[in-house]
């Protein structure tokens, strides 16, 4: 077992007690993760809290991935059956939101891009209408804002897509979490019903939150109705709040602290940094001007805080650099991973973190160019996030609605056509199907009080109200769907690899148009398809596998498939760990709650934006032991160092702190100094760019080679 210091055996030694709250407040690497653990550990084998009744909320599908794996390996080292971890409840807030409200209703969308851009399609077409929009994000703006205000700013046409977006289940994740607090609501006076939206009242009894400064006020309905009532123990460092723009945390924060009497409340801190050196934390301390934890807030606890830092200086400083260029940005950081590579550093202690992604996306081609291998850090998997594979997912909700509408199962759903939207979307993405005839036909099954499907087969299509090329591609969508609705073939293939297939070769028939799915031509080429698609399969396999009689398969997996690919996208991440090592590419935003022994951030040379000094201070403190810092502004950062240095290769009183410090035994380091030195000129030779930043060129695998 890690030895806790006494702050933390504090936060584990405070009782169960039913409507209190513990908070915990602590800077960053104090052990506020660990603590959360261990307690979770602790309320099991002593204070008799079984799995099942325990929840944990965190933000991101990422923090939750690795409090289940944390969980699992701190229950083996304690020789605590560490099956049980998969009994408590671990979610995203999200995560949680959803599961409540596809119980209820069955299959929902939560909109997504290509969905934003099918409702565009139902705008009518002048320029000079205030409903002209030039991209989806205005749209999904002023229709968050139209649900926000209740509807009250009287817009018939926003009124008429929302009223589409509510008949066919399509919801925002603000409007997610309405949906599943109306149903905690339902279901509280209801105490038959055996669910899981019961469990939530009655089957847990301790709800952790880590990061509590990242609640934003949307979530505050559900969360405490989840709350109320039980033991709350929240972990948080309010200095690292990067969420602000979804809203102030101290609302939230205001409902929580209030939630359970005051005496009934204890707040308690941690005062140590185990993570970083004390030179990283001295330029973090500078970062938010003032130290990181201060004496002074030490007033509800009799005990004096042990070292604040608990590291011994390492020698090195974070080094602070600027850059005018990507490729002299680039250069800097090839040359400087060569050196740390060439002394003892593996790739996977190595994590590269930015504001933003176009950002990661540059830095990730260069890495590849010298085959340098490196994994992006994700909160969801990549193949959630293909528009090709959301269009294939929205071809089997077409399929599996309109098939359930034709054969009249489900009649409180089908009154309202809800394949109406998968229709609209996938119609939307097809080659030479213009707003005006998608608005045309949406009229006319209007007129009909018919659904879009029920028009397409029921109608004539001298009916239609389409020119004759038009027509003909409306034909080609109903026939290519036909047998799978009408025949009701969705919901008869039982085999995840015979459904792919059959929905893979309906959207080759589609003619989809390229304009569409452009953003995709070079940054995801189709072999990233043929691997996202194989990606899909192994959930859908999965998901077959655990399919409960009396579903459907297809309705399985398009209820499920969110949760399975978490549940998978676990597995594989654990798999990952154990095979050759990566440099890490994260957001600076996803990479909150992790940390790496070595950290690159980057801002890239064309921002000429400051940094928000939170997330500054959130990517400064991912770093254990060194800080290499491009083109971070920031009023309280001067960059002072020489991108030239190698001293850190011959710094071997460093190298010796470094591998203590990841208990590595000093004789892995199998290299002498001057071995080293001679492996990276080598690599240097190999790359060609003594100082010519213009000509990076493509180096192959050089270091596969080492
Ligand atoms: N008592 C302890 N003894 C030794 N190491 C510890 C102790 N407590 C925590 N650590 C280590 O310190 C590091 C930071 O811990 P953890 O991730 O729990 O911090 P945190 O407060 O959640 O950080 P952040 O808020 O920055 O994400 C981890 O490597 C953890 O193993």
């Amino acid at each position: 077992m890690d030895k806790l210091t006494p702050s933390q055996w504090k936060v584990i030694h405070k009782s169960y007690e039913p409507a209190s709250t513990i908070k915990v407040i602590a800077g960053p690497g104090s052990g506020k993760t660990l603590t959360l653990l261990y307690k979770v550990l602790h309320l099991i084998t002593v204070e008799n809290i079984k799995p099942e009744e325990i929840l944990i909320f965190s933000l991101t599908n990422k923090a939750v991935d690795s409090i289940i794996e944390n969980l699992l390996s701190i229950f083996e080292n304690s020789h605590t059956n560490k099956e049980i971890v998969h009994q408590i409840g671990c979610y995203t807030v999200h995560g949680l939101a959803n599961r409540i409200v596809v119980e209820n209703e069955g299959m929902i969308n939560i909109i997504e891009e290509i969905g934003w851009r099918g409702l565009m399609k139902l705008l009518p077409p002048s320029k000079r209408t205030p409903h002209h929009f030039r991209s989806y994000k205005e749209l999904e703006k002023v229709v968050k804002d139209y649900k926000l205000n209740n509807a009250k700013n009287n817009n018939p046409v926003i009124e008429k897509l929302v009223e589409l977006m509510d008949n066919c289940k399509v919801m925002t994740n603000d409007d997610l979490i309405i949906r599943a607090k109306k149903y905690l609501e339902l279901d509280s006076s209801d105490s038959d019903a055996s669910s899981f939206t019961q469990d939530l009242h009655n089957k847990y009894k301790v709800v952790l939150i880590d990061e509590f400064q990242d609640l934003y006020p949307s979530l505050a309905p559900l969360i405490t109705m989840i709350c109320k009532g039980k033991q709350l123990i929240m972990f948080g460092d309010t200095n690292q709040s990067i969420y602000g723009f979804l809203g102030s945390n101290n609302e939230i924060m205001s409902q929580l602290d209030n939630l359970h009497p005051k005496n009934f409340t204890t707040v308690l801190k941690l005062f140590d940094n185990f993570r970083s050196t004390p030179e990283i934390i001295s330029l973090a301390s500078k970062i938010i001007n003032r130290p990181l934890a201060e004496k002074q807030i030490i007033d509800d606890t009799d005990e004096t805080p042990s070292e604040l830092v608990r590291k011994l200086p390492s020698g090195v400083s974070p080094q602070i650099m600027t850059f005018d260029d990507l490729a002299a940005e680039s250069e800097f950081i090839i040359d400087k991973i060569t050196q740390l590579i060439c002394s003892s550093a593996k790739f996977s202690d190595i994590a590269i973190l930015s504001r933003t992604n176009s950002h990661l996306t540059a830095i990730a081609s260069i890495l590849k160019k010298y085959g340098i291998p490196y994994q992006k850090l994700k909160s969801q998997p990549d193949w959630m996030d293909d528009l090709r594979i959301q269009f294939l997912l929205d071809i089997l909700k077409v399929c599996s609605l309109a098939s359930d509408e034709k054969h009249n199962r489900e009649f409180n759903t089908g009154d309202k056509w809800q394949s109406n939207f998968s229709i609209l979307v996938t119609m939307s993405a097809l080659k030479g199907i213009g707003d005006a005839s998608i608005q045309a036909l949406y009229k006319a099954c209007g007129l009909k009080n018919l659904s879009i499907w029920k028009y397409l087969t029921m109608v004539p299509n001298f009916e239609w109200p389409l020119g004759l090329s038009i027509k003909k591609k409306m034909e080609n969508y109903t026939s290519n769907l036909y047998e799978m609705i009408e025949n009701d073939q969705v919901h008869q293939l039982d085999d995840p690899m015979e459904l792919l297939e059959k929905v893979a070769s309906i959207t080759n028939n589609l003619n989809l148009n390229p304009t569409y799915f452009q953003s995709l031509s070079d940054a995801q080429s189709s072999l990233e398809f043929k691997t996202h698609l194989q990606e899909m399969a192994q959930v859908m396999k999965v998901s077959k596998s655990n399919k409960p009689p009396g579903i459907s398969f297809v309705k399985w997996f398009l209820e499920t498939y969110f949760d399975q690919t978490m549940v998978f996208h676990q597995s594989q991440q654990a798999l990952q760990t154990t095979g050759p090592g990566t440099v890490k590419l994260s957001t600076i935003h996803s990479a909150k709650g992790l940390e790496f022994p070595i950290v690159f951030l980057t801002n890239g040379s064309m921002s000429n934006f400051p940094m928000d000094t939170n997330a500054l201070y959130v990517g400064i403190t991912r770093a254990r032991n060194l800080l290499y810092m491009c083109n971070m502004k920031h009023e309280r950062l001067v960059s002072k160092s020489s991108p030239y240095s190698r001293s850190i290769m011959s710094n071997n009183l460093f190298w010796t702190y470094y591998n203590k410090d990841l208990n590595r035994s000093v004789c892995d380091v199998k290299v002498t100094h001057g071995y080293n030195v001679q492996r990276y000129n080598q690599l240097r030779k190999n790359f060609g760019f003594y100082r010519a930043y213009s000509s990076l060129r493509c180096c192959k695998s050089v270091f596969r080679r080492i």
